[in-house]
């Protein structure tokens, strides 16, 4: 990894396909068993994001799906990652406790130093914990605990802001919060309380409103790759606004994992540090080729 990347490494993301993907249960607002996905869509949908990350330089590294585990798929939720090291989930649903053990020997058998919170202490990873800058930005109350994000705090030697979730449809930060660099982000207000609202726009340089009905349709989880940045269709002002501040949009359609509560950064982990983390100490390419 880092010191041992040759120059110009390409980005590196986590995905898992969608073979048994499906909406098996119900643990947040979007999710409904008489609401199924058509997995031959969602395997097409899927497809279409990796092909898309691809042509923008991207390279994408692949978990093994796993029969019974639909939500496999949102690699988001395995761990946070922090240069060589993996803060490995614990969530909070048992439905979801039984993908740990996948992805803490995905991330051991690759070289993370794979990190362990206590039994009680409950957290999801890069669904809610985000690096703008120096700053690890944190959601707590739905799926995290806070006290899980201020030992991560402490274990990684960083500054943790900690901003509580209070709408049950955006309940992890990344449904609500994006980085695009280390000092902008995109954020949907009303999933946040006044005081979350004040700590992102006194701490965040450039920080981009999404309106709800973008919002609603995830135009928050974005994964982003240098200056381009990918969402589900449905967010036209979004890519206005993207477009003005200097990123370059790009829309593919995901509703077949919005049923499931996902949507583009929900299925993709980056491994070598997002652009917008300042720790990351890689020299690659910031700005890929265009497709
Ligand atoms: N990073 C994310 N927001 N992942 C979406 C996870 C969706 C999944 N059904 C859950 O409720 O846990």
């Amino acid at each position: 990894m880092n010191e041992s990347r040759p120059l110009f490494a390409p980005p590196r993301i986590l995905m898992c396909s969608p073979e048994y993907f499906g909406i098996e249960y119900e643990i947040n607002p979007w999710m409904s068993r008489s609401r199924q996905a058509d997995r031959q869509l969602a395997l097409l949908q899927w497809h279409g994001l990796a092909d898309m990350l691809e042509s923008l330089g991207v390279m994408i590294e692949r978990l093994h799906p796993v029969a019974k585990l639909p939500d496999l798929v949102f690699t988001a939720n395995a761990a946070l990652i922090f240069k060589k090291k993996a803060v490995l989930s614990h969530f909070k649903h048992t439905e979801r406790q039984r993908e740990e053990p996948l992805f803490h020997d995905w991330l051991t058998q690759h070289g993370f130093e794979v990190l362990c919170l206590p039994e009680d202490h409950f957290f999801e990873g890069a669904g809610d914990a985000l690096f703008v800058g120096d700053t690890l930005y944190a959601g707590y109350r739905i799926r995290s605990d806070v006290r899980s994000e201020q030992l991560i705090a402490a274990w990684l030697g960083c500054r943790v802001l900690a901003v509580e979730l209070v709408d049950p449809y955006f309940y992890h930060l990344d449904t609500c919060f994006c980085p695009l660099s280390t000092d902008s982000a995109i954020f949907y207000p009303g999933a946040f309380d006044t005081y979350g609202i004040e700590v992102l726009q006194s701490s965040i340089p450039l920080l981009i409103p999404v309106r709800e009905e973008e919002a609603r349709a995830f135009a928050c989880n974005a994964v982003v790759v240098g200056k381009h940045v990918i969402t589900n269709t449905g967010a036209p002002q979004l890519q206005r606004d993207l477009r003005n501040a200097g990123f370059t949009p790009h829309e593919t359609p995901l509703s077949e994992f919005v049923k499931a509560g996902g949507s583009a950064k929900c299925l993709t982990l980056r491994l070598d540090g997002e652009n917008a983390a300042a720790w990351r100490e890689s020299p690659a390419i910031s700005q890929p080729v265009s497709p």
